[in-house]
């Protein structure tokens, strides 16, 4: 028997059956090996004085009393006896399993697994052990796998043991190199494995389950520095050409100046575009933080150099309001706009213009990344809240140039565990400083019942030129009861403040130009509240809004209503937020919670992280983290850091030997794709 033999050839298996193990992903008898049960059953021996209710275990004890079948009916019976444990004695049931009796023996030793009654003191039995002989604690813990209709458990544990028995784990190569596995005091593989299938008790468990995920990281750090090296020796990127002290002299120009972390993180994207190596950096910060005059200045430096840089955002509400801003700080260039909603002949100028190189700067959605978009000389693309790109897009974009440079920028801060798994072979610029003079925005959360006290002093900072925002509730599954939502507001809100307050409507079902006339209304005051779905999310900035209402607030994750509330608080006024909500669960009022108590966008990330796991957050599928099959980036955390640390010590001393080895076998291997 060998580790790549067919799952097929196995006694026991066939081709049939084989398929439902493909199905888990199991083809060859290694495969096999290294699908590893997501918990125990544990058949340990318990004393009867640590079991808690409904709690489900294994006792044992001598039997005390005989069996007794009790018949209700003719096919519903009941088995009872009882056994002594130490001084207690409790009763056992099994229900409709009479034949069982034949077991129980009074004076004998007998362990039962099954679900504990307190109040009664009796276990009701799921399982007999007939351990008469057997030692306590060799009772152990059972696998129990993830399965597939047509594939019982008990044949997968055969088949496992099968191998196990056969000495395939020997065959098994270790595959982390001496120095760690000493320093770290790891298992070895083969009997790391052999444990996770059948420990010999909780402790082999434990170091066998600290190896195997130790591996899956380790690995997968390796995966992602070899990208890195990749990007940083391999492929020569664009080398980026300006002129330094004419970023400064636009840089002068503004009627802010930069904070510390704005510059820094300038300072590094400048540098990254000058050097001959290709750029691929993701810029991070909280939201409001100034993320985008870092962006446009490093654009701006792109053009300088001759080069064309595009910034792709995820709606056209931003794409436009980027242009705008973007025209205002350069009116040197030329700046296009393209996005979907064009007329035919205006995208057709506006593409020929981006070809023949009389565009500068672009500024778009998904459409730049279209098939009929031809660059000139694109040097530097950035992109907008790029966790709503998926890898493949971001992918695309790349390809558009000469291996332009890459600058990626999201306002969701994102916890450092994912940061250096979906973006480990990045580098990472933090802005972590608010500009100066912000002041920080009180949230409050209040139940429905007192929204008619919101409104009364609404309507009093309305008088004093408040400008607000309403987000309506959030149906996810359906556009049209969005939309319904929203109206109904927008109507519930216009008859109580009258004609005296300009209320806007914001929905992602308006024509495009509907969209920009109402933000542009906002932006002049002319309009005092804005109700909107979410479409106002990302990135939209009216430095003199200080009020945002989000009506059942309970329907939003952490993330998302962080970012609403950041569309505020963006200029020197104080500003608010108020959840409206009456949440039912408690993870929902958990979330209320920890929005009136924080404004750290890193920490809400975190708190996130914990509540919905690591797949939920930020959409993050779609982001590029892989599956890990044994680890979990929460819980798992050190061990994460650990493996990261080794793998790029790995690649700085790749001379060595072991590691020139190690860094072969994951080039061989190759990426993630
Ligand atoms: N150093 C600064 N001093 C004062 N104001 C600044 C500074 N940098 C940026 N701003 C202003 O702060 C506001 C927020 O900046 P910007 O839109 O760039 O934030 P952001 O990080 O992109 O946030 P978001 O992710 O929420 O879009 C803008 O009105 C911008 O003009």
């Amino acid at each position: 028997m060998n580790l790549e033999d067919n799952i097929q050839f196995l006694v026991g298996v066939g081709p049939k059956s084989a398929e439902n193990f493909n199905k888990l992903g199991i083809f060859t008898l290694q495969d096999l090996l290294l699908y590893f049960p997501f918990r125990y059953e544990d058949f340990a021996s318990r004393s009867v004085f640590d079991l808690l209710d409904g709690e489900k275990a294994t006792i044992s004890g001598t039997v005390v009393t005989p069996a007794n079948v009790q018949y209700f009916g003719a096919r519903k019976n009941r088995l009872t006896f009882k056994i002594k444990q130490g001084e207690a004695v409790v009763g056992i049931s099994f229900f409709n399993q009479p034949y069982l009796a034949d077991r129980v023996e009074v004076g004998k030793e007998i362990a039962v697994y099954g679900k504990w009654e307190l109040k009664k003191q009796q276990l009701i039995g799921l399982k007999m052990i007939v351990s008469t002989d057997k030692n306590e604690n060799e009772l152990g813990y059972e696998p129990v796998y993830h399965l597939v209709a047509g594939l019982k458990q008990a044949a997968l544990v055969k088949a496992i043991q099968q191998v196990i028995e056969e000495g395939l784990c020997e065959q098994l190569k270790e595959n982390l190199p001496d120095s760690l596995m000493k320093k770290y005091r790891l298992m070895r593989r083969n009997a790391a494995v052999r444990a996770m299938h059948f420990p010999k008790d909780m402790n082999e468990h434990k170091q066998a389950l600290r190896r195997v995920k130790f591996e899956e990281l380790f690995f997968f750090q390796m995966k992602l520095q070899a990208l890195k090296n990749k990007e940083k020796t391999g492929k020569t990127g664009v080398q980026i050409n300006f002129k330094d002290s004419e970023v400064s002299e636009k840089r002068a120009t503004l009627p802010y100046e930069l904070t510390q972390a704005q510059l820094s993180a300038l300072t590094e994207i400048l540098s990254d575009m000058k050097s001959p190596f290709h750029m691929n950096r993701l810029l991070q910060g909280d939201v409001g933080s100034g993320k985008t005059i870092v962006a446009s200045l490093a654009m701006y430096a792109a053009c300088l150099a001759n080069y064309q840089a595009a910034i792709m955002v995820p709606t056209e509400i931003l794409a436009r309001q980027h242009v705008t801003n973007l025209r205002q700080l350069f009116p040197e260039l030329n700046i296009a706009l393209l996005v979907s909603g064009l007329k035919v002949a205006q995208k057709r100028q506006v593409l020929e213009d981006i070809e023949k190189g009389r565009t500068h700067m672009i500024v778009g959605t998904h459409a730049l990344i279209q098939s009929d978009v031809e660059y000139y000389r694109l040097g530097l693309v950035v992109t907008d809240e790029q966790h709503r790109f998926g890898v493949n897009q971001r992918k695309r974009f790349r390809e558009k140039g000469q291996n332009p440079d890459v600058l990626m920028m999201t306002a969701t801060p994102i916890p450092r565990t994912l940061a250096i798994t979906a973006f480990g072979d990045m580098e990472v610029s933090v802005i972590d400083e608010l500009p100066k003079g912000r002041q920080p925005i009180t949230t409050r959360w209040v139940k429905h019942e007192q929204f008619s006290e919101v409104l009364k002093w609404i309507k009093s900072e309305c008088e004093q030129n408040a400008q607000v925002y309403f987000i309506s509730p959030l149906i996810e599954e359906s556009e049209v009861l969005d939309l319904k939502n929203a109206v109904a507001l927008y109507e519930e809100l216009t008859s109580y403040f009258g004609s005296s307050v300009h209320i806007g409507l914001l929905h992602g079902k308006m024509k495009t130009d509907e969209k920009d006339h109402v933000m542009q209304e906002f932006k002049a005051q002319k309009i005092d509240i804005l109700v909107s779905t979410t479409v106002i999310e990302v990135g939209v900035d009216v430095p003199n809004a200080t009020i945002m209402v989000i009506m059942d607030a309970d329907r939003f994750g952490l993330s998302q209503l962080h970012q609403l509330r950041g569309r505020v608080g963006r200029g020197s006024k104080k500003s608010y937020t108020i959840l409206v909500a009456n949440p039912k669960s408690d993870s929902a009022k958990q979330r209320m919670k920890i929005m009136t108590q924080t404004q750290n966008g890193f920490k809400l990330a975190e708190e996130d992280l914990k509540m919905r796991g690591s797949g939920e957050i930020f959409g993050v599928r779609q982001s590029g983290i892989p599956e890990f099959s044994v680890a979990d980036l929460v819980v798992d955390y050190n061990i994460l850091e650990v493996a990261r640390k080794e793998a790029i010590e790995i690649f700085k001393t790749a001379d060595q030997p072991e590691h020139k080895k190690l860094i072969a076998q994951i080039e061989i291997e190759g990426g993630f794709d």
